[in-house]
């Protein structure tokens, strides 16, 4: 069996003269969850679209789940569950008749289908507005919708584009723990593209970051920053950019300025902060504390992007 969930090799997409998606190479192992990172236009989207077939790549490949999504399109969508950015509902049905359609898209038997109707009516909460039409329902509570939609088939992979867009705080929680534990569950591979990088942190266990079509960092959320090595922060005084830039520190490191007072280093291992200290103390430059961190995806989200996000 193969081994990733997606392999996309030099994949490229161009609209006219835009390059939407640029010489993507990426891998993401089966039972990943995967984030998806990058700011508006990135080419998250387009990514999506050519991994579920709706999409010709200009150049390059796609696979998912060993699958060409344009020769075997219906093999991949029955395979995955897919809930993208529009979310396709069938506004004159009730939320169980458009699971219902869905059960029957996906071959699932009478009973079967019932059952499964009602759990996930009541796993995405929207038991109580079962019967309630599409038409009338909130932009959250549409998305639960397509989530539970998504998740009909009981699909061996998610594709997800921005699942708790338009959704209030608790519905977050919710669906973050439903994703989780859908993760947890039978080691789906869930693919999921957010703007949450907190969220992305929380329960990823590796994320792509992308920006104008081109792929920046990729890595475990939780070391992506410092690549795994120790960090730490250091509270200075008597020290400015000036000055670092002329301090020749053991290992050849470099402080970064976090805040008005505080700089980060990155070393090879933490016996190194000893004599790091003991430069900077050399140089007459006060060291009011030493403190390992663990740099944030969004630190380093937003470094990478440099601070042209919009999140
Ligand atoms: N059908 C299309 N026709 C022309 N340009 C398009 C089309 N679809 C996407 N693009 C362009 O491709 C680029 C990537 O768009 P895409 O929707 O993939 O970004 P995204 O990362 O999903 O953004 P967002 O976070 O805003 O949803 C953008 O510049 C967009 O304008």
């Amino acid at each position: 069996m193969d081994t990733q969930a997606v392999e996309c090799q030099r994949l490229s997409r161009r609209f006219g003269a835009r390059a939407a998606v640029s010489d993507l190479d990426l891998k993401v192992p089966r039972g990943a969850v995967f984030g998806f990172l990058g700011s508006n236009g990135a080419g998250k989207t387009t990514t999506v679209r050519m991994m579920v077939g709706m999409l010709r790549p200009s150049a390059g490949s796609v696979q998912v789940l060993g699958l060409d999504p344009i020769s075997q399109g219906d093999q991949v969508r029955s395979r995955c569950g897919v809930m993208l950015d529009n979310v396709g509902l069938y506004d004159r049905l009730t939320a169980r008749q458009n699971l219902q359609f869905a059960a029957k898209i996906a071959r699932l038997g009478t009973s079967e289908g019932r059952e499964r109707i009602d759990e996930l009516l009541h796993r995405v909460d929207l038991w109580e507005r079962r019967d309630d039409k599409a038409s009338g329902f909130s932009k959250g509570m549409r998305q639960k919708l397509g989530l539970a939609r998504a998740l009909i088939s009981e699909p061996e992979m998610l594709i997800l584009d921005e699942p708790t867009a338009g959704l209030d705080p608790a519905s977050i929680v919710m669906v973050r723990e439903l994703l989780v534990s859908l993760a947890q569950e039978s080691g789906r591979t869930i693919f999921l593209c957010t703007h949450l990088l907190a969220e992305a942190q929380r329960i990823c266990d590796r994320v792509a970051i992308m920006q104008n079509g081109h792929l920046l960092a990729i890595g475990d959320p939780n070391q992506l920053g410092s690549q795994g090595l120790p960090t730490f922060r250091l509270r200075l005084s008597g020290c400015d950019s000036e000055l670092t830039k002329n301090l020749a520190l053991p290992g050849g490191v470099q402080l970064s300025l976090v805040n008005r007072d505080e700089w980060r280093v990155t070393v090879a291992t933490s016996d190194d902060i000893e004599h790091i200290v003991a430069a900077l103390v050399g140089a007459r430059i006060g060291v009011r504390a030493v403190i390992p961190e663990q740099v944030s995806l969004e630190e380093e989200y937003l470094r990478l992007v440099g601070g042209d996000g919009h999140e």
